[in-house]
């Protein structure tokens, strides 16, 4: 699977990758060459007493660490510049398909475990790219080059690096097999600790109010201390394996400078050769020490590609109609015929058998006790979840085969909670239309009664909104959510108990100003208050998830489900 996805991810990168390649290659014969170089100066210069071969070669080595200089630094930065984009490349992917996925499918795997693996899961593969196009080509080539040479300086010290490599590959397999099992350990667990914490900073103010502070923390403690036992089973490993590789290879090279010392006495190597052969045997070590660096970096990252592969595999449940249908600049009628839905591992329906017509001009009230399936509806309609049964028809077209762009060009929703994302107000604003002028903004506002604040806020339309909307209350939310659907200009208008969080007299300026702002739309209105459902032209009333009664307020007050809701505020009906 990592292999796999290397090799796809990577194959833009062909360029920068040879390059690398190569002057890595480069790099790595300059390396081999000094040690012999070296040699040739000890033995035919020193040793002899002629100035003129250690000149000689003196110049040439200096002129071929130049070279190994300058190719090792060439070699890091294309192999820096393929692991980066590499890593940029696979951000956006993940980050592309996790937009289409639906919300079903962003719970099953989880929203936290999601943002662990576009970040840190795509950081680990980065590593391993960077690790091998700076280290992995090199290292066979030099420690084969290696053995060569120091074969070729003396085959019978040669057995001492033949000994060495076989214990030290053990070693090396054994732990990375090992490590791979640990990681796939550790990354659930961060995956946790990352939901803990992100629940934790959410609901900060919840933990305060219901002094749940001792008790969160000993939830973090928990989640923290097990992520330490993973990381350190895995750690340990990593601590045994380079003390393993190095003490193995200071050993050897003991080994060497013995076996040398007694045959440069016997008369049988000379001196230059026993000098030239420890330090092929420092670049033997070097090249295992790097390979295994890598090897080092492969079990986290073929969890992590195993991770990202998942959402890369998960195909969109809401599938892109094969042969998309505009609807054109047709007005925005909306009908539901038959709809029913199931959520998954749901034992019943949250809605059954409901018909539903709305016509341009017209504003239909949807309420119903709560858990009665408004919201779920008007997420139908925006093909936020898919129907399970029937049908929902825009224009007369099934929005199955609706164009997706089309479909949110056409629908417009004000969600239920509220949510502005980090910028300013007049960003968040422009997400409804990124050309809106200044003056639409301000118009906008006006009708969703949020001018007033927006100027009393330092900066006004320039002033900034933090993550979530989190410096602005309730209300203040709701209004400028509802002016960004405004600026959209949607045929069909969902508003989703929307404004719930308004005292009385605000939400009756809103609606008047709503009214002549959506004339000639069609509006679906989920709404409690009667206040708000008697103004609506049609009221459906939902009970479990089934339609139980259709008309106009006065018409309903028969209905025994409508009764209960407008009872519950007797006060604000007669006021209403
Ligand atoms: N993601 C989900 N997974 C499973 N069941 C869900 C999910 N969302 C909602 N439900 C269930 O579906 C039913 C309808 O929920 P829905 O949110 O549509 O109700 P609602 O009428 O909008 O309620 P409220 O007035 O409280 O907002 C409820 O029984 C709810 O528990």
């Amino acid at each position: 699977m990592l292999i796999e996805l290397l090799r796809t991810r990577l194959r833009p990168y062909r360029r920068p990758m040879a390059l690398a390649a190569l002057l890595q290659a480069v790099e790595v014969v300059g390396v081999l060459l000094l040690p012999t170089l070296n040699a040739a100066v000890i033995n035919h210069g020193v040793v002899t007493g002629d100035r003129g071969d250690v000149l000689r070669f003196g110049a040439l080595m200096v002129l071929v660490a130049l070279v190994v200089v300058a190719a090792g630094i060439g070699s890091v930065y294309f192999a820096a510049r393929t692991a980066l984009a590499f890593g940029r490349d696979l951000r956006s992917a993940v980050f592309r398909r996790v937009l289409d996925l639906s919300a079903r499918q962003v719970g099953r795997i989880g929203s936290s475990s999601l943002e662990v693996r576009t970040v840190n899961d795509v950081a680990h593969l980065e590593a391993l790219v960077l690790a091998v196009f700076t280290a992995l080509a090199a290292a066979p080539l030099t420690c084969l080059g290696s053995l060569v040479l120091a074969l070729n300086q003396s085959v019978s010290l040669s057995a001492v690096p033949a000994a060495l490599l076989p214990v030290i590959a053990v070693v090396v397999v054994l732990v990375v097999v090992r490590m791979t099992a640990g990681y796939r350990r550790l990354q659930p667990r961060l995956d946790r600790l990352n939901r803990t914490l992100g629940e934790q900073i959410t609901g900060i103010r919840v933990v305060r109010a219901f002094v749940r502070g001792e008790y969160e923390r000993a939830r973090f403690r928990r989640t923290n201390e097990e992520v330490l036992r993973h990381s350190l089973t895995v750690g340990r490993l990593l601590a045994t394996m380079f003390p393993t590789v190095t003490l193995t290879a200071n050993l050897a090279t003991v080994a060497v400078v013995w076996l040398g010392a007694v045959r440069v006495d016997g008369g049988a190597v000379r001196i230059g050769t026993v000098t030239a052969f420890v330090e092929y045997l420092v670049l033997i070590v070097w090249s295992v020490a790097m390979t295994t660096f890598v090897f080092v970096t492969v079990p986290r990252a073929s969890v992590s590609a195993r991770r990202i592969r998942e959402v890369l595999d998960t195909e969109p449940e809401l599938a892109a109609p094969r042969d998309p249908v505009h609807p054109g600049t047709a007005p925005g009628s909306l009908e539901l015929r038959g709809v029913g839905f199931r959520y998954q591992g749901a034992e019943e329906p949250a809605l059954r058998d409901v018909d539903l017509a709305a016509r341009p001009g017209e504003t239909v009230a949807i309420t119903g006790s709560t858990g009665s399936g408004k919201t779920t509806l008007l997420n139908l309609v925006l093909r936020l979840s898919e129907v399970s049964t029937g049908a929902v028809l825009v224009n007369g077209v099934d929005v199955r085969r609706l164009d997706g762009g089309a479909l949110t060009a056409t629908v417009g929703l004000v969600p239920q909670r509220a949510h502005l994302l980090t910028g300013t107000v007049a960003g968040n604003l422009r997400f409804g239309d990124p050309d809106a002028t200044t003056a639409q903004l301000w118009r906008a506002l006006e009708v969703a009664q949020a001018r007033e604040f927006v100027e009393r806020m330092p900066g006004g339309l320039d002033a900034p909104i933090s993550h979530g909307g989190g410096n602005l209350s309730g209300g203040q939310r709701q209004r400028l959510t509802i002016a960004r659907t405004l600026l959209r200009r949607p045929r069909i208008y969902l508003f989703d108990d929307c404004f719930s969080a308004l005292d009385q007299a605000t939400e009756a300026a809103l609606l008047a100003e709503l009214a002549v702002e959506t004339a000639g739309a069609t509006v679906l209105m989920v709404a409690q208050r009667t206040s708000t459902i008697r103004r609506a032209d049609r009221v459906v009333v939902l009970d479990e998830g089934r339609v139980a009664g259709t008309g106009r307020h006065e018409d309903l007050l028969g209905n025994p489900v409508y009764r209960e809701i407008a009872h519950a505020q007797p006060a604000r009906m007669e006021a209403g």
